[in-house]
């Protein structure tokens, strides 16, 4: 199954690009360009040469970036380069910077010769960004390829011959004047330990692992694919190296290639005291990679919010958001928008939620939401459990804090599930219960007049996808 519907909200990918106005746009991309009877434009992505003449078409003709690359050296795909740096902007608006966002400072390390994620996060965003490059091939064709998109002023590439990965001294004397911190740091790392170890990927896999091997054509170096140790050896050494750049780099965030990797760089994270992190996947085409970022001095948590807001559901099909329609006139004493907001915001920090605001407007609100554990299963229980507590003779009646008590038991959903005792969920090692997207929004409706509308949309998490839909019902309970 593709997995362009996962692909981040804002990722314009999302929708396949047309072969056809491709083709017809650009020359190089005309001559890969194979039609079919039916006229379907396509191209064969066993062949290296075609897919290098895809990535060149789509940064020419959608980001206005001319890349060489050369022959045998690995062709970054664009929809993946761009779920990364849109994950990097969802990080990056959490800082909450006075400043706009184009005064962020980035550092790629290990750039490649394409140059890719400096040159798109400069082109898109204004970011300034340095390429960190090792291999003596790459570095050079990464400085070519600034020079001839003259982003000079916003990219500047760095040769890296020490052993260290994030190499303080060479982002120090990049720019002048200096900036006061650096945002973040990207990776997309070498995944392989071994040449073996990469060919066995592009091999038929064997019995225990019967996946097919990958649709596309190999493209990449081993200098740029293989390290010694791995993915794993190579992000273990860069979070070594992050807790001597602590003070300067806000967030350090890498890509993994392969999932069995991911527990094994948030054990080592925990193990070296660190506990701001989030992760993320990036989903397209056939393909999934792993986002892990982490910091010393920032909250994290991080996810970008699904919602129609930001995603065209109805081209994208992808699952709508639950929905709540409350009109204004069923309200009771909640009238205005910032009071409905302000007490969902209390009624999910009840439930010892955590609430990250990710976008505001006048009549719009989107949160972030974060579980730890699952506090809302079984009301109906805990209330039956309180009012006993409180009718059970221990305290003198009219005492006020049973009054208290007794006020908010009934303020409490009295229409959630009741099953077993409630457990309180287990900590997953590695992952919240849930994160879910939160919006809510004043509009006029021709059925009821001003309401205020809910949306959820579950993002990630241990607990499964349909807690939201419990936590929906306690909401409207309490609204109502
Ligand atoms: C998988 S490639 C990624 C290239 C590019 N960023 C992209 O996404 O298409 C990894 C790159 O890291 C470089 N590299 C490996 N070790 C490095 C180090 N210690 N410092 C800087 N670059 C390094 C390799 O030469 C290679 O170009």
């Amino acid at each position: 199954m593709a997995l362009n519907k996962k692909m981040h909200p804002r990722n314009p990918y999302k929708i396949q690009p047309s072969f056809k106005d491709l083709a017809v746009k650009n020359e190089e991309f005309r001559h890969h360009a194979i039609i079919d009877i039916s006229g379907k434009v396509s191209i064969d992505f066993k062949k290296a040469e075609s897919i290098r003449a895809l990535t060149r078409a789509l940064l020419k003709e959608d980001w206005n970036l001319d890349i060489t690359l050369p022959k045998e050296y690995l062709v970054p795909t664009v929809p993946l380069r761009l779920n990364y740096i849109l994950w990097l902007e969802d990080l990056v608006a959490a800082l909450k910077l006075d400043d706009s966002m184009s005064s962020v400072y980035g550092i790629d390390i290990g750039t490649g010769a394409s140059c890719v994620y400096p040159l798109l996060a400069a082109r898109k965003n204004g970011w300034r960004m340095i390429g960190i490059e090792k291999d003596d091939t790459c570095f050079n064709h990464a400085q070519q390829n600034v020079l001839q998109n003259k982003l000079e002023s916003l990219v500047k590439v760095c040769k890296n011959d020490e052993d260290i990965i994030i190499n303080t001294n060479l982002i120090e004397s990049a720019f002048d004047p200096k900036p006061t911190s650096f945002h973040f740091t990207m990776c997309n790392p070498p995944f392989f330990c071994s040449e073996e170890d990469l060919e066995k990927t592009y091999k038929s896999r064997s019995a225990k692992c019967p996946r097919p091997p990958p649709n596309n054509a190999r493209t990449g170096s081993s200098n740029e694919v293989v390290v010694e140790g791995g993915e794993v050896a190579f992000v273990i050494k860069m979070i070594d190296d992050s807790l001597q750049a602590k003070d300067r780099i806000r967030i350090f965030t890498t890509m993994l290639g392969h999932k069995s990797s991911v527990s094994k760089i948030l054990k080592y994270l925990k193990e070296k005291n660190i506990t701001e992190i989030a992760s993320t996947e990036f989903c397209q085409g056939h393909t999934t990679r792993w986002g892990i970022a982490w910091s010393q001095t920032e909250k994290l948590s991080c996810e970008s919010i699904c919602s129609e807001q930001f995603a065209d559901q109805k081209k994208q099909k992808t699952k709508p958001p639950l929905r709540y329609v409350l009109p204004k006139s069923n309200c009771g004493t909640l009238k205005t928008f910032d009071s409905v907001v302000s007490e969902v915001k209390q009624l999910l920090s009840k439930l010892e939620m955590q609430l990250k605001c990710v976008i505001k407007d006048v009549k719009s609100i989107g949160y972030q939401v974060t579980a730890n554990c699952n506090t809302w299963s079984n009301q109906r229980r805990k209330r039956r459990d309180e009012l006993r507590k409180i009718k059970e003779p221990t305290e003198p009646s009219g005492n006020p804090s049973s009054q208290s008590q007794l006020l908010t038991v009934t303020r409490t959903a009295d229409d959630l599930t009741d099953g077993p005792p409630p457990k309180k969920a287990k900590l997953s090692e590695t992952l919240p219960l849930l994160v879910f997207g939160l919006i809510i929004r004043e509009e006029e409706m021709q059925e009821s007049g001003t309401s205020f509308v809910f949306e959820m949309s579950w993002l990630h998490g241990s607990g499964g996808k349909d807690q939201i839909h419990q936590i929906m019902q306690y909401v409207k309970n309490n609204l109502k």
